[in-house]
């Protein structure tokens, strides 16, 4: 009974969590779970009080007890965009109940432990296979615990069928076999409070990279933010100059942006502002992510590319820009153009933002005479001392 109380818990767990927002439906399989486990337990308990010659009661328990090993299956596969596959339980728990129908199924243990053992090790085989091959780390660090259980039983299962079967011709003594009948169900209460623990984690885990994501990630194009760059481009700079690698960025913004919202409305502004996003994400594929750091202006720090290398992918992305203009819902069409600025990182650079100050006196360089072009720092601009060297020579 304390077992079936730990499924019950179990399946109420899930369900709170649920509402309290997480809102993930592997929630509602591993409910199942515990309700399946809560079920079989009980069931044990009354053919231990009421004991019975009917062959489904027992049959009914055992579709539970495997129920529940597949219903954490099936939260795990739901949880990694899988389907749940409750289909296979069905069918299964029709093998199960037509197993017990047959005479040797009924009257010998040594033949139930050889038909099920192997069907809840496979579930449980297949749990931690599923969760070690995530190519997350992260993820995969979450469902360790969950891993080492699965596994855990996976053996103690596997140990307990060994030594039923040994003493299935009655070499086993009343002691032994009560061991093994108790530590059986203690293994399934310590087993179903651990499982309730890692599914706990394998959610907060999920949530909190989506948070994050979230954090790190502009509402509008789905391009990185300005926030993102911070973390980014301080460890890009940090890996080129290990590496000894050059490092370059690309700044630009849209030109009299403004007089497209005045004109167009802003809906058709947001539009733009996805256009060019869209557009630059095209061409900076391979060289750099892209991020938008203000309203109507993005930075795209490009490893190991020189000033002008940068600089020819830059007058791409200007070309595409001029050349394709945004469709407004097939009615017109609303042309742009942007300014781009460039420059790459120097010896003397304190940090990545040295190196995007210079870009955006480029950029500012380019409005300034004509807009819709390049301008790369060094070249067209004339070099200024970063900051930190003005500070120290001052
Ligand atoms: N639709 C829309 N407009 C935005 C967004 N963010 C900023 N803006 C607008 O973008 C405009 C930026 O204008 P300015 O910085 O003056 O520059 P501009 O008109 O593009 O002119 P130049 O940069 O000098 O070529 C402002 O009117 C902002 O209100 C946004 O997310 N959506």
């Amino acid at each position: 009974m304390a077992t079936a109380l730990v499924g019950a818990s179990m399946a109420l767990g899930m369900g709170l969590l649920y509402h309290a927002g997480a809102r993930q439906r592997c929630l509602f399989d591993w409910a199942l779970a515990g309700l399946f486990f809560a079920a079989n337990n009980v069931l044990s308990a009354l053919m231990i009080a009421f004991p019975t010659e009917q062959f489904l009661v027992p049959g009914a328990g055992n579709v539970f007890y495997v129920a529940g090993h597949f219903g954490i299956l099936a939260g795990l596969r739901r949880h990694l965009g899988l389907p749940p596959r409750w289909e296979a339980m069905g069918v299964l728990a029709l093998a199960i109940l037509g197993a017990h129908v047959l005479a040797p199924v009924q009257s010998s243990l040594a033949h139930r432990v050889l038909l099920f053992t192997p069907i809840i090790a496979g579930i449980n085989f297949s749990a931690a296979r599923l969760l070690w091959r995530q190519p997350d780390r992260e993820a995969r660090r979450a469902g360790m615990p969950m891993i080492l259980l699965e596994t855990c039983f996976l053996v103690q299962q596997t140990v307990r069928a060994g030594y039923l079967l040994a003493g299935e011709g009655g070499s086993m003594t009343p002691a032994v076999s009560r061991f093994l009948q108790i530590s059986g169900s203690l293994a399934v209460l310590v087993f179903l409070s651990v499982a309730m623990l890692s599914c706990v984690m394998i959610v907060h885990q999920q949530q909190a990279r989506a948070l994050r994501l979230a954090s790190l990630t502009d509402m509008l194009t789905g391009c990185l933010n300005r926030r993102a760059l911070h973390e980014a481009a301080a460890r890009t700079l940090a890996r080129c100059r290990r590496d000894g690698a050059p490092l370059a960025f690309i700044t630009f913004d849209i030109d009299h942006f403004k007089s497209i919202n005045d004109r167009h409305g802003h809906a058709v502004g947001d539009s733009a502002i996805r256009h060019v996003a869209a557009l630059s994400d095209g061409v900076l594929r391979g060289c750099g992510a892209l991020f938008r750091i203000g309203g109507e202006e993005f930075a795209v720090p490009v490893a190991g590319a020189r000033a002008h290398q940068a600089g020819a992918v830059a007058e791409r992305l200007r070309a595409l820009v001029a050349a394709t203009p945004l469709d407004v819902g097939g009615r017109h069409e609303v042309r742009m153009t942007v300014s781009v600025g460039v420059a790459a990182l120097l010896p003397g650079d304190a940090g990545w933002e040295d190196i995007l100050r210079r870009a955006d006196e480029a950029l500012y360089y380019a409005k300034q005479h004509g807009r819709n072009r390049v301008s790369v720092h060094g070249v067209d601009v004339q070099a200024t001392p970063p900051a930190s060297r003005r500070a120290a020579g001052a």
